[in-house]
C-alpha cells in the first residue's frame, strides 16, 4: 500500500475497501495453521539429530543486522499536510465479531487468559465515538486527533530511519533544528512551548514501580568485563561507600539490590575509568552511571552557582530523544534530592528562553538532546571547561550517522576537556561492532567494556511471538489482539509517522482508547500523549521508533510490532519497553514476508538467544534467504563479540553475583555468526 492509499483511508475510512475478509491462513504461523502456537521442535530436533537452526548457527547463519533502509523511499518523501479530523460518531468499522478468532491451535495460552476473553460489549471504551474519556486528545481537552505536516518547527527531535527531519526547503537535515526548529539556519514559527514543571513533592520524586518476579534471576546472567585492570565488582550498595544522602535516596527509590550492570559499572566509574557498558533493556543502566557520578560530585564539590551568567556543568548527559532525556533528568533529580547538585534538562520543541532560564539558575548536571545542547553552547549559555563526565546514553544511537556528527562537534567544542581529561561513559542495550569502533574517538584507549549477557540480546523476561501477517491483514489482527488484551498497557510500533496517525485514528474508531507519539507531533502533544499513556487514560500508545529506546513506563505489558523495524537492534529496544526490571512482558510482531524477509535471520538469532521458540516458518524463510557469509547488515554485526578491541588483557567472565564462572559457557562464545 502506498502513501496515497493510507491517505485515502485517513480521509475516508472504509475498511472493506482493502482489508480482506478474515482469512485464518493469512495469519498462520506455521503450516498447521497454529496462529499463536509456540512452534514445536522440528522432527530432526526431536530425533536428536542436528536441527536446521543448529545448522544455521554453526554455519554462521543469521549474523548481523538487517539490510535496513527498506522504507527509505517512503521516509524520504516530504509528507503533505494531512489532517486527521474527527470522524462522525458511528462511522467506525462496524460491529465485527472477533470473539472466536483465537481459538484454533492456540495452545500457547498467549492472549488466551480468561481475562482477555471478553466480548465486545465489555471492551474498553474510549475513542472518538461517545467515549467516556477523550482519546488521542493531545491537549487533554477532548480535541480530536490531528496529524500535522512536518513543516514548521517544534516537531522532530528524533533522527531515526523513519523519523526524517524535513526543513522548509524540503531537504532532510541532521542539524539541530531537528530538536525543534531552533537551529540557526532554519526559519520557522517560534517555539513557545514551556513544559510544565514536574511535581516537587517527595512522593512524586521517588515514585517507582516494583521490581518483578525475575529480578533475582539477574544474578545468573553472565557478565564479561574486558580491558586492563578492571576494579572488582561490588555486590551491595553498602560496598559502594556512597554518602548518606545518596544512600537515603537509593532507599527511598526502592532500590535494595544492585542489578548486574550496576555491580560492575559503579566501581568502574568510581575508579575514574572510561566505560562502555552493554546490558539488557530495563536492567538499571541509568542508575549505573548516575550514582557514581553523583558520589564523585558530592566528594569533590561542585562549582556552578546560581544565577551566574555562564554556567559550567560538571556533567553532561546526552540521549537521542526528548522524552528519554527528560526521564534521565527525573532520575538525576531523584538521586540528587537533598544535595547541592542541581540537574537541568533542555531539549528541542520547547522555548529556548525556557532552557536558558533553567540553566542560569544553576547547572551541575546538564541533561540534553544533542540539537538543543549545541544551540545552547553556540549561544554561550554554558561553558564546557568544567566537564568531568560526559555520558552518552543509547550510545550506539548517539554515535551513528544521525547524531554522530553532532557528538563529534560536541567533543571538539572550545573548552571541552580532551578525552584524557574527562571521563566518558557509554551505555546501551545494543552495541554494533562498527559503532564500538567509532566510540574509540571519544574514549580513552584503556576504557573498560562491560557486557551483561549477550551483547545486543533481547531481554529474556519478554515473551516474544512472531506472527506471519500480510500487510492488508494487519489492522484486523491488531484490533483482534487489542480486544483480547483488554485494558493492559500496550505500545504499538509502526514504521512511519503517517502510519502512526492512521493507526491511532483507526483504533479510536474501533473504540480503543489510543494516543500516539511521533516526531511530527508537537512537543506539547508528545508529552500529553505519554502522560495519558503512563496514567492509563489511553492504554494504547501507537509510536514510531521515537519511543523505542529507553522509555521506562510502568506496567507496559505488551509491545506489538505492527511493522517490524528495519534493523534488529531497534527490535530489541522496542520489545524492551516491556519486561523491565524483572517484570515479565509480551511482545508480538507481525512479520510480513513481503517486506520483512531480511529480518528473518537476525530474528531467529534473537529469539533463540533469548530462549524463545522459533516458528518453523520463520526458520524456513531465514534458511531460504540465507547467504553464506552474509552479515545481514549494512553497518556490521549487531551481535558484537563483546569488545571489538583485540588487544586488551584481563578479560574475565563472571556471573552477576560476582563469581568467576570460567566453567560456565561464555555468553558470547556461540557468537560465530559470520
Ligand atoms: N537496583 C535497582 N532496584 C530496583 N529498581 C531498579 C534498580 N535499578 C534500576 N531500577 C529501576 O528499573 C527500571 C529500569 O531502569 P532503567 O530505565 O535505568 O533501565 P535501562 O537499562 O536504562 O533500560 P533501557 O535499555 O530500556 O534504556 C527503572 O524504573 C529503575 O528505576
Amino acid at each position: 500500500m502506498g502513501d496515497e492509499d493510507w491517505e485515502a483511508e485517513i480521509i475516508k475510512p472504509h475498511m472493506s475497501s482493502y482489508v480482506p475478509v478474515f482469512e485464518k491462513d493469512r495469519y498462520s504461523s506455521g503450516a498447521n495453521g497454529d496462529t499463536f502456537n509456540r512452534t514445536p521442535a522440528s522432527s530432526s530436533e526431536m530425533d536428536g539429530g542436528p536441527s536446521r537452526r543448529d545448522h544455521f548457527m554453526r554455519s554462521g547463519f543469521a549474523s548481523g543486522r538487517s539490510l535496513g533502509n527498506r522504507d527509505a523511499g517512503e521516509s524520504n518523501k516530504r509528507e503533505n499536510t494531512t489532517t486527521v479530523g474527527s470522524f462522525g460518531a458511528g462511522k467506525g468499522f462496524g460491529n465485527r465479531d472477533f470473539s472466536n478468532k483465537f481459538e484454533e491451535g492456540d495452545t500457547s495460552g498467549f492472549w488466551r487468559d480468561s481475562k482477555y476473553e471478553q466480548d465486545e460489549g465489555t471492551q474498553r471504551t474510549g475513542g472518538l465515538f461517545g467515549s467516556r474519556r477523550p482519546a488521542l486528545s493531545g491537549a487533554g481537552n477532548g480535541d480530536t486527533y490531528q496529524s500535522r505536516s512536518c513543516s514548521g518547527s517544534g516537531r522532530g527531535g528524533y533522527k531515526g530511519l523513519n523519523e526524517e527531519v524535513i526543513t522548509d526547503s524540503g531537504k532532510n537535515t541532521w542539524k539541530s533544528e531537528a530538536e525543534g526548529g531552533e537551529g540557526g539556519d532554519v526559519q520557522g514559527p517560534k517555539v513557545t512551548y514551556i513544559p510544565p514543571p514536574p511535581p516537587e513533592d517527595e512522593d512524586s520524586i521517588f515514585a517507582h514501580y516494583q521490581t518483578g518476579i525475575n529480578f533475582d534471576k539477574y544474578d545468573n546472567i553472565l557478565v564479561e568485563v574486558s580491558g586492563h585492570d578492571a576494579p572488582p565488582a561490588i555486590l551491595t550498595f553498602e560496598e559502594a561507600n556512597l554518602c548518606q544522602t545518596l544512600n537515603n535516596n537509593i532507599a527511598k527509590a526502592g532500590y535494595t539490590k544492585l542489578t548486574p550492570v550496576q555491580k560492575y559499572s559503579i566501581p568502574i566509574i568510581l575508579a575514574g575509568r572510561d566505560l562502555m557498558a552493554c546490558a539488557q533493556t530495563g536492567s538499571g543502566k541509568t542508575a549505573a552511571f548516575l550514582l557514581p557520578i553523583l558520589a564523585h560530585m558530592m566528594r569533590d564539590g561542585i562549582t556552578a552557582s546560581r544565577f551566574k551568567e555562564l554556567q559550567e556543568p560538571e556533567c553532561i548527559i546526552v540521549a537521542p530523544t526528548r522524552e528519554l532525556i527528560n526521564q534521565i533528568y527525573l532520575e538525576a533529580r531523584k538521586f540528587s534530592f537533598g544535595t547541592c547538585v542541581r540537574a537541568v534538562v533542555i531539549y528541542g520543541g520547547t522555548q529556548l528562553g525556557h532552557s536558558i532560564r533553567q540553566i542560569v539558575q544553576g547547572c551541575n548536571i546538564l541533561c540534553a538532546t544533542p540539537g538543543r545542547l549545541m544551540d545552547i553552547i553556540s549561544k554561550e549559555k554554558i561553558g564546557l571547561r568544567q566537564v568531568k563526565y560526559l555520558v552518552l546514553d543509547e550510545a550506539d544511537r548517539m554515535l551513528d550517522m544521525g547524531f554522530g556528527p553532532e557528538m563529534k562537534k560536541l567533543i571538539s567544542c572550545p573548552g571541552m576537556p580532551s578525552k584524557e581529561q574527562r571521563q566518558t561513559l557509554m551505555f546501551s542495550a545494543t552495541f554494533p561492532e562498527e559503532i564500538q569502533k567509532l566510540a574509540g574517538e571519544f574514549l580513552k584507549s584503556k576504557y573498560l567494556f562491560v557486557a551483561v549477557g549477550q551483547v545486543g540480546g533481547a531481554c529474556r523476561d519478554v515473551q516474544q511471538t512472531i506472527l506471519q501477517v500480510g500487510q492488508y491483514s494487519k489492522r484486523e489482527k491488531l484490533v483482534e489482539i487489542l480486544r483480547n488484551i483488554g485494558d493492559e498497557r500496550t505500545m504499538v510500533f509502526v514504521e512511519t509517522k503517517k502510519k502512526a496517525d492512521f493507526i491511532a485514528t483507526f483504533l479510536c474508531q474501533e473504540k480503543i482508547s489510543t494516543t500516539s507519539i511521533h516526531g511530527d507531533r508537537e512537543q506539547r502533544e508528545r508529552e500529553q500523549a505519554l502522560g495519558d499513556f503512563r496514567c492509563g487514560k489511553c492504554p494504547v500508545l501507537v509510536a514510531t521508533s521515537v519511543a523505542a529506546r529507553g522509555l521506562d513506563i510502568e506496567n507496559v505489558q505488551h509491545v506489538i510490532n505492527f511493522d517490524l523495524p528495519s534493523a534488529i537492534d531497534e527490535y530489541v529496544h522496542r520489545i524492551g519497553r516491556t519486561g523491565r526490571c524483572g517484570n515479565t512482558g509480551r511482545a508480538v510482531s507481525f512479520f510480513d514476508p513481503e517486506s520483512d524477509s531480511h529480518l528473518a535471520q537476525p530474528l531467529v538469532k534473537v529469539l533463540s538467544d533469548a530462549q524463545q521458540d522459533v516458528p518453523a516458518w520463520l526458520e524456513e524463510i531465514a534458511f531460504s534467504t540465507y547467504v553464506p557469509g552474509f552479515s545481514g547488515s549494512t553497518r556490521g554485526s549487531v551481535f558484537a563479540s563483546v569488545d571489538t578491541r583485540k588487544n586488551y588483557q584481563g578479560k574475565s567472565t563472571l556471573n552477576a553475583a560476582g563469581f568467576s564462572s570460567s566453567q560456565a559457557p561464555n555468553p558470547v562464545d556461540d557468537e560465530s555468526w559470520d
